[in-house]
């Protein structure tokens, strides 16, 4: 199972081996974080990175190996923004000589970059930042602009104090004309001392929720004023401007200067499994070992894993894991593909991937964020303490739902793409994830055969009820849109609509990739066996979920839907004997976890005391503050005690 899990036994082995590195080596120590001040924090972190860069370099790591060393690591910082936004940017949008100049600087660290799109006034809407890059045709540079506060850049990861580099996203200016949105290199500081170049404010833009999360990193602002750079550091893949001042578009899409973002949410959706994994690890261990109630004749009291709803809680979150790290592997070889495409100039799947990347990245996200807190929860009292691992854990992935778009936004970029299938269906053939619209003359007509809670135990009974359910849903929004005289107004109307048939659509795509791997990819009768226990939990709990929409679309009767019901209860007392196997099959080490509660030895209680003496308030019996705040209140009598 540990190799289903990590994909091949290649794969785990990296993981495995680097997991090993990091928690075996002191400078990666993490449980004393929770006490650090915001500058002691940062500088901590400053020092593992360089360290990690070094035992990246000695140890001769390959980049597959480096990826997860700083995975477990586990701290976010200014290398993030290097290796998944600032390199990948140059790769994707920059011409052959302006890689051959950059990229050499950058995989050495030469140079350090960030991604600075967002500003303080739009994140969300690309189309409407502010900050200018006018063309100077004298000089043959481009003048950077900051020209209202509102423009200014605000979140860039790595920008407050470490970056010498970002890709700014700025409107270009040529001869008073706009010519859209374009990303450009530029040097923020200097390399010898580390000073801001002049022309530019920089800074951070102060503590983010949580505490040694998110806080360990220098997300920063950054104000231009007229900072001028040179017109060869327009990144000019898609469009270019020539010296003269002449602005051309090649036969590349516009849209691939977003593509960055489409090789981050891939990313985001394929570590979706990571962060909700470690969060059901935690909650499952500490659910065997904790007790309430059902003593009979003095024996010990239940585990709480036994009850019912307890179960119908987390192994949902079991199966979402596993769910999760299937498509996310799935995207992966999708992101792959089109990739290389890109790189020949064929941008046929772009839409299709960005559609699946675009959702994916909303759905594993908001279900994650969720599901943490869901396994806080699931832990009682002691879910609330640090020490458990859950709050930080909750803390560091909850901006997931808002970074690399906001998920709500994200939605909608699937309903578009939706939509338009829908209204090409006369003279286009759908296909890869689509591929189910082409079929909606049987998913409208034919309606659900099952008769027995049993009947729900067949992948393709399963799949029909998924693709019913969109393709209902999808069609439904494009007949009521279909009414509006100006589509872009009936678009805003039935948003809602929209955001509820593209979540349906993208819990089909992770619910076919289930079966696919299973049909498919796993080889062996046991592993195969019990994951098909947690393919059917995900897929009927989703089910039982939404089973409105089952309803509301007639696809379903609601006796169907009990049984549905019915035979989840059923598969929770399937997956209760191997709980344990299947959180330990992720494979977390301790110093992962970093959890008391989620320990792999359950010697919870007494490790929890011992950590409880370790908070500083803990250092002597009266601490400071006592004498002077508190001592004083119990020898004065005041007004109120003499009454
Ligand atoms: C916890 C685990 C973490 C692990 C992560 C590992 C990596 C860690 C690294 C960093 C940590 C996080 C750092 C965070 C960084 C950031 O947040 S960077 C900033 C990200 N910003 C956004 O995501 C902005 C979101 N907005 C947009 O993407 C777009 O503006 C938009 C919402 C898509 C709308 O764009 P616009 O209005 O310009 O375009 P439209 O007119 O709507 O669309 C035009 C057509 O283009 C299609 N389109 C849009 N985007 C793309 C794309 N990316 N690729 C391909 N096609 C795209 C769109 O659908 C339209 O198509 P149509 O004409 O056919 O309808
Ligand atoms: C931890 C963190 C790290 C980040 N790192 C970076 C970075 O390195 N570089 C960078 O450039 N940026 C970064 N960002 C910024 C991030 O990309 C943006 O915050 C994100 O894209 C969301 O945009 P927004 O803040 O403008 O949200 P908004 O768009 O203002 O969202 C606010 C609300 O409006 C709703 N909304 C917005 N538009 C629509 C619409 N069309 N229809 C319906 N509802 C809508 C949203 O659903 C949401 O509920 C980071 C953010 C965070 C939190």
């Amino acid at each position: 199972m540990k190799v289903a899990w990590a994909g091949s036994r290649e794969a785990f082995q990296v993981s495995d081996r680097m997991a090993k590195l990091v928690a075996n080596d002191p400078v990666f120590e993490k449980f004393s974080k929770p006490m650090l001040g915001r500058k002691e924090l940062f500088k901590n972190t400053l020092r593992k990175a360089a360290y990690a860069w070094k035992l990246i370099n000695d140890l001769r790591l390959t980049e597959e190996e480096a990826k997860w060393l700083r995975h477990y690591i586990d701290e976010p910082n200014y290398t993030d923004l290097h290796w998944e936004m600032f390199v990948p940017a140059i790769e994707g949008q920059g011409t052959k000589e302006q890689k051959k100049k950059w990229l050499p600087l950058a995989q050495t660290m030469q140079i350090i970059g960030t991604y600075a799109q967002t500003e303080l006034g739009h994140g969300s809407n690309v189309q409407g930042l502010e900050t200018t890059a006018t063309f100077d045709r004298q000089t043959d540079e481009f003048v950077m602009h900051s020209p209202t506060l509102t423009s200014s850049k605000w979140w860039p990861g790595g920008m407050a104090k470490v970056a010498t580099h970002a890709i700014v996203y700025a409107r270009l200016i040529i001869d008073g004309l706009f010519h859209g949105v374009h990303g450009f290199i530029v040097q923020l500081r200097s390399l010898e001392d580390h000073s801001p170049l002049p022309g530019l404010t920089l800074g951070d833009i102060g503590m983010k929720f949580g505490h040694g999360t998110y806080n360990t990193m220098d997300n920063g602002v950054l104000r231009f004023d007229h900072v001028r750079i040179p017109r060869n550091q327009m990144l000019m893949r898609v469009s270019q401007v020539t010296k003269e001042g002449k602005y051309a578009q090649s036969d590349v899409p516009r849209q691939l200067l977003y593509g960055t973002m489409v090789s981050v949410r891939q990313t985001i959706v394929a570590d979706a499994s990571k962060a909700l994994s470690r969060a059901v690890c935690i909650a499952t261990r500490y659910s065997v070992v904790r007790r309430q109630f059902g003593s009979r004749n003095g024996g010990p009291e239940t585990q709480v894993i036994d009850y019912k709803t307890q179960q119908s809680r987390l192994f949902p979150l079991l199966a979402s894991a596993y769910a999760f790290r299937f498509v996310g592997e799935w995207l992966k070889s999708l992101y792959i593909d089109v990739k290389q495409r890109l790189e020949a100039n064929d941008f046929s799947t772009l839409p299709e991937t960005h559609a699946c990347t675009a959702g994916l990245k909303a759905l594993t996200t908001a279900a994650t964020a969720d599901g943490i807190e869901e396994c806080r929860k699931l832990c009682g009292g002691h879910g609330y303490l640090i020490s458990s691992g859950l709050p930080e854990l909750f803390a560091f992935y909850v901006p997931a739902c808002s970074y690399e778009g906001e998920n709500v936004v994200m939605m909608l970029q699937v309903a578009r793409f939706l939509v338009k299938t829908v209204s090409n269906l006369g003279y286009k053939q759908p296909v890869g994830t689509a591929a189910y619209l082409g079929r909606v003359t049987p998913l409208l007509q034919n309606n659900c055969a099952v008769q027995t809670a049993e009947d729900w135990l067949n992948p393709d009974a399963i799949l029909e009820a998924f693709e019913a359910r969109a393709a209902r849903m999808v069609i439904g929004c494009g007949e009521r849109l279909a009414m509006f005289e100006n589509p872009e107004e009936g678009f805003a109307e039935l948003s809602i609509d929209l955001v509820e048939a593209s979540l349906a659509h993208c819990q089909l795509i992770t619910v076919s990739v289930f079966i696919q791997k299973l049909n498919h990819e796993i080889p062996g009768n046991g592993v195969k066996r019990s994951l098909e226990v947690l393919c059917y939990v995900y897929a009927l709990f989703l089910l039982h979920k939404h089973q409105g929409d089952f309803l509301a679309t007639g696809y379903l009767t609601p006796k169907q839907a009990s049984l549905a019901n019915e035979q989840l209860r059923t598969l929770y007392s399937k997956v209760r004997p191997n709980a344990i196997a299947f959180v330990d099959s992720f494979n977390h080490m301790d110093h992962y976890l970093c959890s008391v509660l989620g320990r792999y030895d359950g010697n919870v209680y007494p490790k929890l005391y011992e950590a409880a003496w370790k908070d500083p308030l803990n250092d002597s019996d009266i601490v400071d503050g006592i004498q002077q705040y508190v001592q004083p209140i119990l020898k004065q009598k005041l007004h109120y005690a003499k009454l």
